[in-house]
């Protein structure tokens, strides 16, 4: 018996009936049932979260489908805030007012109330008397108000981008079906489970009953798809409302998705805002508006996040498998998926790092019942294990990374300077490397000092350019740049310096933990390691930057000592100078120092040398000795260590012809 079984569980089971066990009957879920059942596998946890992952996924979304196309992103959303009224109007339901209010779960006694208000003052007091005294002040959770879940607050999330658009009969499938998306191919894209949109659509349904509407409009197209629809969770299919063709008068093209959902604004507002404010750092060369809207204008946000770039890094390509990364189904379904015929085109063709040569001694190595022209079909189970046996064990050169579209160290900075304006900055870019036949780039930013930035650590990460922004603790970049990084050997101060650490990997596939996209484990040797370097690199650079930085201080602090002491130092040597003078003159009428110093001591007793003669000279010669430092300084560090700006200069509207000269670090457009 399970130790968790209680008695009276035994003896129901032990009871003479026939009927079968609840807990025994075969049932099926759709996977649309099951998301909906573990919404928080997929960042749908709470009313709040759910807000901020509806928004992700679709902003996500629009990025993908503009790049796709090599738009420049243009991105606007908006949140409205729809209040219970008019909510209730909008699925015509009748406000109805409370009639038994100790029905509610918020109820309190008149008794129950006055005592709480009275703990609240009490707690406010000591608040009050804490702030007075300078004390750090903590919310109490009296101030937060009595117990209950509240009312749920309802929002309207609007996203329209100038992508690609959507084919009229697909919009169906892609909105109202779990699991179907266009981007399952080996490429690297932000999407990648087909589910995104799906929960935003199974959220809304199970939390206001309003269904999802999808405008959009492709380049070829002189329509304009209107689709509005909600899902079959049992079924997981479609349940279709309306799905049109409408006149397109602007000929407007991208994409517009509006959903109804419950969320907290009050709670995840900040995340929301934190994620656009990180989204606009890696994609520099996106515009996005977003906008909060409410019946109460104080609470209205709009946020205009500009485009800082029209250097938009290249579309990422679809690659094929790396041998060491197929497992023994991928290699039946390519074989079910080809065009090719024979082995040997099969493993040339299908596969990246497999040449013809290569193909061929590979089929040698499979053993005798192996032979460069049997044909696919022909292939035993048996020999299916063999091939992906060998896949295993066979030595391949790395995939090259060429289909990585990496934000790029340019955007990278550009980035981190234009939402952070930190004091110094530092970038590196990795090559391609490989975890498990998957190729993958690591680029990293490291910042000290700059605005909102708070004391010690402070980290961005970015899987294939989305912000991550929960699970933080547990996360790749986190624990290296915790654990791993000897920060003061850079002369960085860990706890007091505002630092700023940016990693951003892209790779065809991003171990994310869970479907959640929250974060990425620590345990792919081969990430952490690449991970670790980047900030190293950037570390390497800063140091050479704060010690130049440190030496110019200290000289500045040395010139300043020494002017300091310039009037006393004067007055002591002028007094000597003048006892001296007039002890001679007393003595013998005579200088009887050499020549030098007797005309010294005469000039001082003439009254031609002075005290603010000799001041003078001194300031002049602290001035040249920090003139000649400074020279030697500036011809050791040379011309390139010159204060540097970044700068963005806005394009001309203009129908001028353009050529653009790329550097990895700034684009020079010439007009003529
Ligand atoms: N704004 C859009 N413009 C064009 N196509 C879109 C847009 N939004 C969604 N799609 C299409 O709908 C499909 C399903 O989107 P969904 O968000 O459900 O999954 P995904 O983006 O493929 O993957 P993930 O679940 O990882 O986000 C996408 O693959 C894409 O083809």
């Amino acid at each position: 018996m399970d130790s968790s079984e209680s008695p009276t569980e035994t003896k129901k089971t032990k009871s003479k009936t026939p009927r079968k066990n609840k807990e025994t009957v075969l049932k099926q879920k759709s996977p649309a049932e099951f998301f909906a059942e573990n919404k928080n596998i997929a960042g749908f946890d709470n009313p709040g979260k759910s807000l901020y992952t509806t928004v992700r996924e679709l902003v996500e979304n629009s990025l993908d489908s503009a790049e796709s196309i090599s738009e420049l992103p243009v991105v606007e959303i908006t949140i409205e805030e729809i209040k219970k009224s008019k909510f209730n109007s909008m699925i015509g339901l009748i406000d109805c007012e409370r009639v038994d209010a100790e029905l509610y779960d918020d109820y309190e006694t008149e008794k129950a109330r006055e005592k709480r208000l009275a703990k609240e003052a009490r707690a406010q007091e000591i608040q009050a008397k804490n702030a007075a005294l300078g004390k750090k002040v903590k919310e109490t959770p009296a101030s937060k108000g009595i117990r209950g879940r509240g009312e749920a607050s309802f929002y309207r999330v609007i996203c329209k981008d100038n992508g690609k658009g959507m084919p009229h009969d697909d919009i169906l499938n892609m909105f109202g079906r779990v699991l179907s998306g266009t981007k399952y191919g080996l490429k690297q894209t932000r999407g990648k489970f087909g589910l995104g949109a799906k929960m935003a659509l199974i959220w809304s349904k199970m939390s206001t009953g309003l269904p999802i509407e999808i405008s959009s409009s492709m380049r070829n197209q002189s329509y304009m798809s209107f689709c509005r629809l909600d899902i079959d969770i049992h079924k997981n299919i479609p349940h279709v409302h309306v799905h049109e063709k409408r006149e397109n008068k602007e000929r407007w093209r991208g994409a517009e998705i509006q959903v109804v959902i419950e969320g907290n604004w009050t709670t995840y507002r900040s995340k929301i805002l934190h994620y656009m404010r990180q989204m606009a750092v890696i994609t520099p060369y996106a515009q996005f508006l977003f906008k909060f809207v409410s019946d109460a204008p104080e609470k209205n946000v709009t946020i205009r996040f500009s485009r800082r770039t029209d250097v938009m890094p290249p579309v990422p390509l679809e690659t094929k498998h790396h041998p060491s990364s197929v497992d023994l189904l991928l290699i039946k379904r390519l074989i079910a998926e080809t065009s090719k015929q024979n082995l040997l085109q099969f493993l040339q063709h299908e596969f990246v790092n497999i040449s013809k040569s290569h193909a061929e001694r590979l089929i040698g190595e499979m053993g005798p019942d192996f032979s460069p022209k049997m044909a696919l079909k022909s292939l035993t189970p048996q020999q299916l294990v063999r091939i992906h046996q060998l896949f295993r064990q066979a030595k391949f050169d790395d995939p090259n990374g060429h289909c990585l579209s990496p934000a790029g160290e340019y955007n990278l900075r550009l980035g981190i300077i234009k939402e952070l304006h930190p004091d110094m900055v530092a970038t590196y870019s990795g090559s391609a490397q490989v975890f498990e036949g998957h190729p993958f780039i690591v680029e990293a930013g490291v910042s000290i000092g700059g605005k909102n930035v708070k004391q010690g650590l402070n980290i961005f990460r970015f899987a294939n350019r989305i912000p991550l922004l929960f699970e933080q603790g547990a996360d790749v970049v986190t624990r290296t740049a915790l654990k791993r990084i000897n920060w003061s050997s850079y002369k960085i101060n860990q706890l007091q310096d505002k630092i700023g650490i940016f990693v951003s990997i892209v790779s065809t596939k991003i171990p994310f933990k869970g479907t959640g996209k929250e974060y990425i484990g620590d345990d792919i040797t081969e990430i952490a390691s690449a991970v670790k370097y980047s900030i190293k690199q950037c570390c390497v650079q800063l140091k050479s930057k704060i010690v130049k930085k440190m030496q110019a201080r200290e000289q500045q602090e040395r010139k300043r000592n020494l002017s300091k002491y310039i009037p006393d130092a004067t007055g002591a040597v002028y007094n000597v100078l003048k006892d001296m003078a007039e002890t001679q003159l007393h003595a013998s009428k005579k200088f009887r120092y050499g020549d030098d110093d007797g005309e010294l001591l005469r000039k001082v007793y003439e009254n031609l040398i002075t005290k603010e003669t000799l001041s003078e000279k001194l300031a002049k010669h602290v001035e040249q000795v920090d003139y000649e430092m400074a020279l030697e300084y500036a011809t050791q560090s040379g011309v390139s260590e010159e204060p540097r700006e970044t700068i963005y200069i806005k394009p001309l509207e203009t129908e001028n012809k353009i050529i653009d000269l790329h550097s990895p670090f700034f684009v020079f457009r010439m007009f003529h």
